[in-house]
């Protein structure tokens, strides 16, 4: 290592300083798409970002999703994922296949890896303690209103008194997002909306959302930095925010008006792009405001 390149470290390291100072004792809650969890490096350098926050002070929740591996695995029985607004279309076959790789495969890949790398995480589902409640969703397309999708929640309550716990005493919870319903059955929740309403339960100090592209996009494919519900509603109306975006940006608006300060939607193929966000100066996505001004 030369002596710039020394230099431009340690500045670096400098630079985070303030935001270490601001962000320790808070909580931040990071949703991890599937999209955002293919590659295996970066998968590794997920975790060890997440173990750094904890290290600083910082309070960790995870929430991941899982769609393209349940799709794998729905294939490999002969079934297509079907999606609705980015809402899956969910049977009681494949509610079963989707609490298998989310609850099981999904969850304990990434407990594991954070727990390698020195972290002490543990995998939950809404299941344990009942600490996700949900009832059945419906959908309203501009076709027709209240599309049954099956087994599909919409999150009732969240007992946050079981994260809270964990975070009190060091561990990092990471949350696969299944409801239980009255009866105790399973529902299959779009972790975009579990993120959301974890976040806005929690308090949380940021929501920030990984995913595989660099944020929202215009029309014409340019980044849109800084986004208010105002301009969110237009792009949704004349359809430049589509499919998977469309539980995400409901989710990320919910929070940003429910009192989470600041909601990010990032691109988890960056490398590192959590320390960047917190970090640095330097955003690697879109911001979603609760207000009306830019
Ligand atoms: N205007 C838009 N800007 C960015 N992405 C969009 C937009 N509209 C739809 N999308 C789609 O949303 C996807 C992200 O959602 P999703 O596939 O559910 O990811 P994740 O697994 O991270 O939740 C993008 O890869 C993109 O295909
Ligand atoms: C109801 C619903 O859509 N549930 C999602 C849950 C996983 C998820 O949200 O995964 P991503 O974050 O990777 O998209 C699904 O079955 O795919």
């Amino acid at each position: 290592m030369d002596k710039i390149e020394a230099g431009q470290k340690a500045a670096i390291l400098a630079e985070a300083l303030p935001y270490i100072r601001q962000f320790s004792g808070s909580t931040i809650v990071i949703k991890y798409g599937g999209n955002a969890m293919t590659d295996p490096a970066l998968k590794e350098g997920f975790a060890k970002d997440v173990v750094l926050l904890k290290l600083v002070g910082i309070h960790p929740v995870v929430v991941h999703g899982g769609g393209p591996q349940i799709n794998d695995l729905l294939n490999k029985v002969g079934k297509e994922g079907v999606f609705v607004q980015g809402m899956r279309v969910t049977d009681s076959e494949t509610m079963d296949i989707v609490e298998m790789v989310l609850g099981g495969h999904v969850n304990k890949e990434i407990t594991s890896l954070l727990n390698q790398h020195g972290g002490r995480a543990v995998g939950i589902t809404g299941r344990d303690s009942h600490f996700i409640k949900a009832k059945k969703m419906f959908i309203n397309t501009p076709e027709r209103n209240g599309v049954d999708i099956g087994q599909v929640g919409q999150v009732e309550s969240i007992d946050t008194g079981l994260i809270r716990g964990m975070v009190e005493h060091g561990y990092i919870p990471v949350v696969a997002p299944i409801g239980v319903g009255r009866q105790g059955e399973a529902f299959n929740i779009n972790a975009d909306v579990v993120a959301g309403k974890l976040a806005e339960e929690l308090r949380a100090e940021k929501l920030i959302m990984m995913t595989n592209i660099s944020g929202v996009l215009d029309k014409e494919g340019n980044l849109l930095t800084n986004l208010t519900p105002a301009r969110i509603d237009e792009l949704i109306a004349d359809g430049t925010l589509h499919g998977g975006m469309l539980p995400k940006i409901s989710s990320a608006v919910d929070a940003a008006i429910n009192g989470v300060k600041a909601t990010h939607i990032i691109d988890g193929r960056v490398p590192h792009a959590l320390l960047l966000e917190i970090f640095t100066n330097q955003g690697v996505g879109s911001m979603i405001l609760g207000g009306d001004e830019p």
